[in-house]
């Protein structure tokens, strides 16, 4: 075992119980529970089938048309409608610009989010902004402000009308925004949530009061959309440059697909093995989240170095992942070290050698949802299309130093599509 996973599994005990105020605690439950839990996910299951029929039809009429396609930039309006829908109702085809402010916001928080803030880490200079990032941030934040109360009122008004029709008589699905505003009219809950506490959680670009960790808050908006579309893009580009693994994923779509007049859902991806060893093996080599943050409560001993109270943290998932001694030839892109019955690695932060998506009480509660979108869309692109690159078909590997891991260049690709008709039909 390499010190860095002997270190954690010996420091995380000490940090998990990093500052955590009885707010963040409580939404944290909301998220899990009520939020992204398992039968709100169901029950907006096919706002996501819709979206990835939607995304696949794009890339075909692209495809057909031989038209080179931005990647990310596709994903990106993939999981931003996703996740908008999920909580609003809104796609970025309606056309009242809404989800084109939140997809600019969204990339605009994400640049300040990665940016190093001289502030946040220099104790006498917290109340400074040298760099006028936090005046950006405001900026950010009022536009979203007024956004959100336009939204929010337009969901009350909706809330109202289908009470006085009689809840009944209309069939409607509770968004993420329905679930919060319940939340916030309950008078029973341990934590009386505000209006301010409703929209910090949506699209944050605020101080978290209760953590010293760097300046921002993951929120939805922000920890929903980048992070998989991201992931599905790396994965991508890994597939291009390993064409022997593309093959076998597609012989396994093709021999648990029983009707390949369909697109392949999120109750398909049990089914494929070979498919989630793909991603955990992305996951692994590309993190979108490649630090983990915390702070220690109090002064303890990890693996024989003293780490004072109220020391930040940081994790590197990037270079864990990496570790020639806890991966056989780590640069390799080898899915089939995930396939082994010894080594199927849960991913959900109960083996410190490998935590995606973080562990303890700060570990990610999109964990669940990011696991049946990326590899839903991912199988789509990869059976529905041949992906041609331009030059000698290999795409580069370099990375951009930001908050998710970025690409550091764009993946430009044709998808040439596989079928003359692309399968239409969704269960
Ligand atoms: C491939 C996709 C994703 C990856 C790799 C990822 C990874 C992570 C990681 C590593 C953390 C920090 C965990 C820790 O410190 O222990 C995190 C936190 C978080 N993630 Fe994700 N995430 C993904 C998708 C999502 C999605 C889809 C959502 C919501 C829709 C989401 C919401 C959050 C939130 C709200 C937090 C903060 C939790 C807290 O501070 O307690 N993530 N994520």
């Amino acid at each position: 075992m390499s010190s860095a996973v002997e270190y954690l599994s010996y420091g995380l005990k000490g940090f998990l119980f990093a500052p955590y105020g009885d707010y963040w605690k409580f939404m944290k439950k909301m998220c899990m529970s009520e939020l992204l839990g398992g039968r709100t996910l169901d029950q907006l299951r096919p706002l996501r089938q819709q979206e990835t029929l939607r995304f696949v039809r794009l890339l075909h009429k692209k495809g057909e048309a031989r038209e080179v396609v931005d990647v990310g930039d596709e994903l990106l309006t993939l999981t931003n409608n996703i996740i908008t829908r999920m909580i609003m109702r809104k796609t970025c085809y309606e056309s009242d610009g809404d989800v084109e402010d939140i997809r600019k916001m969204v990339k605009d928080t994400a640049e300040l989010a990665g940016k190093f803030n001289v502030s946040d880490f220099i104790w006498f200079c917290k109340n400074l902004d040298f760099q006028g990032m936090n005046k950006r941030l405001k900026g950010i934040r009022d536009k979203f402000d007024t956004m959100m109360e336009r939204v929010i009122k337009e969901h009350q008004e909706e809330k109202k009308k289908r009470k006085e029709k009689g809840e009944g008589v209309i069939a409607h699905v509770n968004d993420l925004l329905d679930i919060l505003l319940e939340i916030l009219e309950d008078e029973s809950t341990e934590i009386k949530l505000t209006m301010e506490n409703v929209k910090a959680f949506i699209l944050a670009g605020r101080r978290d009061p209760d953590s010293n960790l760097g300046s921002h808050n993951y929120d939805i908006f922000m920890a929903g959309t980048d992070t998989s579309a991201i992931t599905i893009e790396w994965t991508l580009a890994e597939l291009i440059n390993n064409p022997e693994v593309m093959d076998k994923a597609r012989q396994e779509i093709n021999s648990v697909m029983l009707d390949l007049n369909r697109l392949i859902e999120e109750s398909d991806i049990p089914n494929l093995p070979y498919l989630q060893a793909i991603v955990k093996e992305t996951l692994r080599i590309h993190p979108t989240a490649p630090i983990l943050g915390r702070k220690s409560f109090e002064s303890c001993f990890v693996y024989g170095y003293e780490i004072p109270a109220n020391t930040n943290l940081f994790v590197n998932l990037w270079s864990m992942g990496r570790d020639p001694k806890l991966w056989e030839n780590p640069l390799e892109f080898r899915p089939e070290r995930f396939m082994n019955e010894d080594n199927k690695f849960d991913v959900r932060g109960q083996n410190f050698q490998f935590m995606p998506f973080g562990t303890g009480r700060r570990a990610c509660p999109g964990a669940s949802l990011a696991l049946q979108v990326v590899p839903t869309n991912l199988a789509n692109m990869i059976q529905c299309f041949e992906w041609k690159v331009d030059g000698d078909g290999v795409v580069s590997m370099e990375e951009k130093a930001a908050m998710t891991l970025p690409r550091a260049h764009p993946l430009m690709c044709v998808p040439i599509p596989r079928f003359n008709r692309i399968p239409s039909g969704v269960n």
